[in-house]
């Protein structure tokens, strides 16, 4: 096995991403001690259970210190905070990242609580899934899937490289952009269509002449694909939409637009424009298969089977 890339990482939250992380670590030797901490004694008895760790803790600060690596893997609205508890424990020269849906406003957030001895570089794994805690995480949930790192234009070189070897020995392909067009581009492929899908599934739950049994029963269609979706954790998604809201108002209104032209096609008869748009979407639907990006995968076969690996 190859040399570990890191001394020490610290993984701040080990819940679906923390946990996979840490497993993908393991996997990989990509470092020789790993220390968790997290604010919830439940998940940390279980990372300890699983042994994702070397270390478990409660106190984020004492986790980050000596690390060359810390990653907070909290949901979005808590970032700032973790970053002011590890901020002054961070050692000259450590790496602080983060695996946060939303970019622009993590950086606003964590950004003041990093000294200038410290090495901020922004990331996002997309990859996941309907699951949280850390019984959901394995270690191949990176394998094949991009990460997205949104440094500052002054970041160092040599960190931006160390995390995008981190990302690479968890099996991701990386991408680097700016955090406001990592914020457009997912506010409308991530965080809308997450919105459709809560919004679907609490519209049909809430029709008066469409019991909750039959929304249950005849559920094996369409409606099926959503609800796995909605089923997608309440606090981090409050905390993408309340994070990203110029991003995704914006494309929402976009959204309503088109769907507002969809609303006049079918109640004026255009066939061939609902057939001309159902067309194109296909098409996008086939490209995203041939170029092997089928991210969705909702049975997870795999995940079974790595369970508390
Ligand atoms: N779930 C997904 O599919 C994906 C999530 N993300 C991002 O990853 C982050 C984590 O998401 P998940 O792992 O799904 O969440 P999760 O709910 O499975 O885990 C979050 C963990 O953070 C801990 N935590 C919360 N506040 C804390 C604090 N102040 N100090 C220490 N620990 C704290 C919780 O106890 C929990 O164990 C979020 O920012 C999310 O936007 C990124 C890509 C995919
Ligand atoms: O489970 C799904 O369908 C996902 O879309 C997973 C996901 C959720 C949030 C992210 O920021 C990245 C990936």
């Amino acid at each position: 096995m190859a040399e570990p890339l890191f001394e020490k990482v610290a993984i701040i939250g080990i819940g679906l991403i923390g946990s996979s992380i840490a497993r993908g670590l393991r996997r990989g030797g990509l470092s020789s001690t790993i220390v968790i901490a997290d604010r919830d004694e439940h998940a940390r008895e279980r990372a300890a259970a699983l042994g994702l760790g070397d270390l478990v803790l409660a106190d984020s600060g004492e986790a980050a210190q000596g690390a060359d690596l810390v990653i907070v893997c909290t949901p979005v609205g808590v970032c700032g905070t973790v970053a002011a508890e590890v901020g002054p424990h961070l050692k000259p020269g450590a790496i602080l990242s983060d695996v946060g849906s939303v970019k622009g406003a993590i950086i606003r957030s964590m950004g003041p609580h990093v000294a200038s001895s410290v090495h901020f570089v922004p990331a996002h794994p997309i990859a996941g899934t309907e699951d949280s805690g850390p019984d959901a995480g394995f270690a191949e949930l990176f394998d094949g899937r991009w990460t997205i790192l949104t440094p500052g234009p002054d970041a160092d070189e040599a960190a931006v490289e160390a995390v995008r070897a981190l990302w690479e020995g968890l099996g991701a392909k990386v991408d680097v952009m700016t955090p406001e067009h990592h914020d457009l581009v997912f506010a409308i492929v991530s965080h809308v269509p997450h919105l459709i899908a809560y919004n679907i599934v609490g519209t049909a739950a809430d029709l008066e002449d469409v019991t909750q049994s039959e929304v249950i029963k005849y559920s094996a269609s369409g409606f099926r694909d959503f609800t796995r979706i909605a089923a997608s954790d309440p606090t981090m998604w409050r905390d993408v939409f309340l994070n990203n809201r110029d991003a995704v108002l914006q494309m929402l209104g976009r959204f309503v637009e088109d769907l507002t032209a969809l609303q006049r096609a079918i109640r004026w008869g255009e066939g061939d424009k609902l057939f001309e748009l159902f067309t194109r979407t296909r098409a996008i639907r086939r490209d995203i298969i041939e170029q092997g990006q089928d991210t969705a995968a909702p049975d997870f076969g795999r995940r079974g089977s790595t369970k508390g690996s």
